[in-house]
């Protein structure tokens, strides 16, 4: 049977002079996980913010008890060098370092410090790392990426090197409240075909109105910006989204 939902509200929505009260208020309306965009200016036209304000908010929400907990800080890494930041973001209660499989094989990356250069790390390496630094591990793929060059990667039989979720961006990942891109869901089909029991995410424009087609398709663990931070209330858009995918389980 596929996983349970999973609802993670991306704070990208969010009112950011009020950051901490927004992702208390959340997880308070429902909401199991955060999803924290973190964007450079580099890997997508749009910056966020970086570990600093992590630790501020974290300190707003409990943190989870065990893995795919509630309160989990899911954070999106679109950045050019991901392994760079990886400690950074440990201490800043990450719980989940999601990276692009785009940004860990390119190798044009710019020059970092000593030792936490992204280029030549291989997605395998960097999944290592991030569980070796104490967080789960995702691997995201952008809509133009294939998502057969995952296949490698989640059949790899070193379990420390296999990521514990694949996230498919259902939008170019930079900003909140675009269209979702329903001609990526043959992806999630694949993946829950071949992986029954491993955490599938989509982001990008899931609502009430796209989430059937998301969650027929395999999806369980739910981003959603504008709809739940645009909502009159958040936590009947989140209660929704829960039962389109739970409703589901069993039938895939
Ligand atoms: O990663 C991104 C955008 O790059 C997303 O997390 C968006 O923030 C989702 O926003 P909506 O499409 O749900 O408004």
């Amino acid at each position: 049977m596929s996983p349970p939902a999973i609802i993670a509200p991306s704070i990208l929505s969010a009112d950011f002079a009020e950051l901490g009260k927004a992702c208390s208020d959340t997880i308070a309306q429902g909401a199991d996980w955060l999803h924290v965009d973190i964007m450079d200016g580099h890997f997508v036209p749009n910056m966020t913010f970086g570990a600093p304000v992590v630790t501020k908010i974290r300190s707003h929400v409990d943190r989870p008890t065990g893995a795919y907990g509630k309160g989990t800080f899911d954070c999106h890494m679109m950045i050019s060098e991901p392994k760079r930041w990886v400690r950074d973001f440990q201490k800043a209660g990450c719980d989940l370092y999601c990276f692009h499989y785009e940004a860990a094989v390119d190798s044009t990356a710019a020059d970092s410090p000593a030792g936490t250069s992204s280029a030549k790390t291989s997605p395998k390496e960097l999944i290592r790392f991030i569980h070796e630094n104490g967080m789960q591990a995702g691997i995201a793929v952008k809509p133009k990426t294939s998502v057969d060059v995952l296949w490698d990667i989640l059949d790899n039989p070193e379990e420390v090197e296999r990521p514990d979720m694949v996230l498919v961006m259902t939008v170019e990942p930079g900003f909140g409240g675009q269209s979702f891109m329903a001609s990526e869901l043959p992806k999630v089909t694949e993946l829950r075909k071949r992986y029954p029991e491993l955490p599938i995410e989509v982001d990008g424009g899931l609502s009430e109105k796209t989430i059937d087609q998301a969650a027929d398709a395999g999806a369980n663990v739910i981003v959603a910006g504008s709809a739940v931070f645009g909502a009159a209330d958040p936590g009947d858009v989140i209660k929704k989204l829960r039962e389109a995918v739970d409703g589901r389980r069993g039938k895939l």
